[in-house]
């Protein structure tokens, strides 16, 4: 697990490590360097490169970075935009230190804009983490040309001009790099759908900045990069590990009902009983014997609550519809529950649709929205930090955790803090993909995780398993029921 931080906490960061370490600030930049330009060569080790530098620490890296590359023989050119009079007290050093072994060329009107070779790749490091507002004149004209250029642009440490944590307010100009190498951890920008074209494929590049701060700072923001999992006792049997109902499927969507189950019981779960109606029995008790199956009295769709006393945890809504029966069901389910229930799909749309339901979810519920069925649940938001601040105002006003699903899924605790999800791919953006997470995470609750554990955990599992589905048939052939066989504990 790795805290994102803001561009405030950021700049703290670099502090406290340069007074604890303790390092210069021109060493830490040396560092963060030399970090950089590793990578750099090899994502490219056969291209020239050009490299724009503000006049900030961002831009200091750039100068730094352009004198390692000269070091190892590799042809670079340099730019600095004279967009103001002041420069950082780094930039003036590693100035000096470059000037010393090549020319470094200023950018004071767009004339002075070069010519790039075909074969360079282009390196921003105009602004970085320091940006606090528009970039205007001589920096705008800049930006825009090098996004004109078509060569391949990386960016250090963030686009020139993206805001690490704020959204992006009015048509403001901004580099779009092919890659960001950011240093040390993510920033919020990055996992927001709408900056894809400010960031580009994005890696975080190590520079030792000090763990303490990072483990003693406090945010709301994190990235789960990693999950520990309780040992399974050896003197365990399976009423160890919960017992699950799963009420799910409708006529025409028992499939949904079945890759949960499966998912569920490939997440450990001890018993599972899959409520359905009784259309699907015959379907169900073939493919997943595993399973116990009890049938609602209708046909085609799930009308009346079971008894739910004997379990543990429920999982609902997998291709569940919509029909008035089933609305009266669900509202069945909601009064007598005792115990959190994870809600996906139908039984979202419901309670969108329905909003009288909201008071009834059990404190700590899960609920899986994918974008659609969020929107229903909220109403529209602006941009995707105003569509995170609503579910935070969502799950504390319910008590209820809320997953923003798709690519860097976002859990969003009642305490207000958000886990960004790093497994996970296109791949999944398929029918059956939600069911099989809804199955995951109701099996975890049933093993005893808090809610807060299951979804965080269900989620980066789900993704890690949909992972190898995709390395091994490739996004495109991959199907939901290979998340389920890919699913590792
Ligand atoms: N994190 C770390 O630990 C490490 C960080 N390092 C590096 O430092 C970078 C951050 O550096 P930084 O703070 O000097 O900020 P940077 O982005 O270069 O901006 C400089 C100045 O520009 C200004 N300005 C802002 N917006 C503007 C605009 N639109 N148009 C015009 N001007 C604008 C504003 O000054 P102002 O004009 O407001 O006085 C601002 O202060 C970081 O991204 C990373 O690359 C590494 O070296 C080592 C370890
Ligand atoms: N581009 C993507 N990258 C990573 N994960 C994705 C992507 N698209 C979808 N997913 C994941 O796949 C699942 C899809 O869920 P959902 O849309 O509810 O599917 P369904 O309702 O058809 O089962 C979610 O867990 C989501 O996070
Ligand atoms: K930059």
């Amino acid at each position: 697990m790795k805290k994102i931080f803001d561009a405030q906490q950021i700049r703290n960061w670099d502090a406290y490590t340069i007074a604890q370490e303790p390092i210069t600030s021109i060493d830490l930049m040396e560092r963060a360097s030399e970090a950089f330009t590793d990578r750099l060569l090899s994502l490219f080790s056969d291209t020239d490169f050009t490299i724009f530098c503000g006049k900030g620490n961002n831009g200091g890296d750039g100068l730094a970075i352009a004198r390692i590359l000269a070091s190892m023989n590799k042809k670079v050119e340099v730019y600095v935009i004279e967009y103001s009079a002041q420069a950082s007290a780094d930039f003036l050093i590693n100035y000096d230190r470059l000037a010393k072994i090549t020319t470094v060329h200023t950018i004071s009107s767009l004339k002075d804009f070069p010519v790039i070779g075909q074969n360079s790749v282009v390196v921003d490091a105009i602004l970085g983490s320091g940006v606090n507002r528009p970039v205007e004149g001589i920096l705008k004209d800049v930006i825009q040309k090098i996004n004109q250029s078509k060569l391949p642009i990386i960016s250090v440490d963030i686009a020139s001009g993206l805001y690490v944590s704020q959204p992006i307010a009015g048509d403001n100009t901004i580099i779009c790099p092919d890659y960001t190498l950011t240093f040390e951890a993510p920033k919020l920008a990055f996992l927001m759908p709408q900056n894809l074209q400010y960031v580009g494929e994005w890696e975080c590049v190590p520079i030792g900045l000090s763990s303490k701060y990072a483990q003693n700072t406090i945010t709301s923001y994190f990235w789960t990069d990693m999950v520990s999992l309780k040992k399974r006792a050896k003197f365990s049997h399976k009423g160890t590990f919960g017992h699950a109902l799963l009420a799910v499927g409708s006529y025409g969507s028992i499939g949904a009902a079945v890759l949960s189950a499966k998912a569920c019981l490939r997440s450990g779960v001890g018993l599972l009983t899959t409520y359905i109606p009784s259309c699907g029995y015959q379907i169900m008790q073939a493919s997943v014997p595993e399973a116990m199956c009890q049938t609602d009295p209708a046909e085609k769709e799930l009308s009346i609550c079971p008894n739910l006393e004997k379990y543990t945890v429920i999982g609902v809504g997998c291709g569940l519809g919509k029909s008035n029966k089933t609305k009266a069901f669900l509202k069945a389910i909601l009064q007598q529950a005792k115990s959190p229930i994870v809600l996906d799909a139908d039984a979202l749309n419901i309670i969108a649709e329905e909003s009288n339901l909201l008071e009834l979810i059990p404190p700590k519920s899960i609920l899986t929205p994918h974008p659609k069925e969020l929107q229903r649940l909220i109403g529209a938001w602006e941009n995707d930090f105003d569509k995170l601040e609503k579910v935070k105002v969502f799950s504390q006003k319910y008590d209820c955790i809320v997953l923003i699903k798709g690519m860097y899924t976002a859990i969003v605790l009642p305490n207000q803090e958000v886990y960004f999800n790093s497994t996970g791919n296109a791949g999944m953006a398929t029918g059956g993909s939600g069911d099989v997470l809804t199955g995951i995470i109701t099996a975890l609750i049933a093993q005893g995780y808090s809610s807060e554990e299951a979804a965080i955990i269900g989620v980066f599992k789900h993704g890690e398993a949909g992972d190898m589905a995709a390395q091994e048939r490739g996004q495109m052939a991959m199907l939901p029921s290979d998340i389920i066989e890919k699913l590792r504990w």
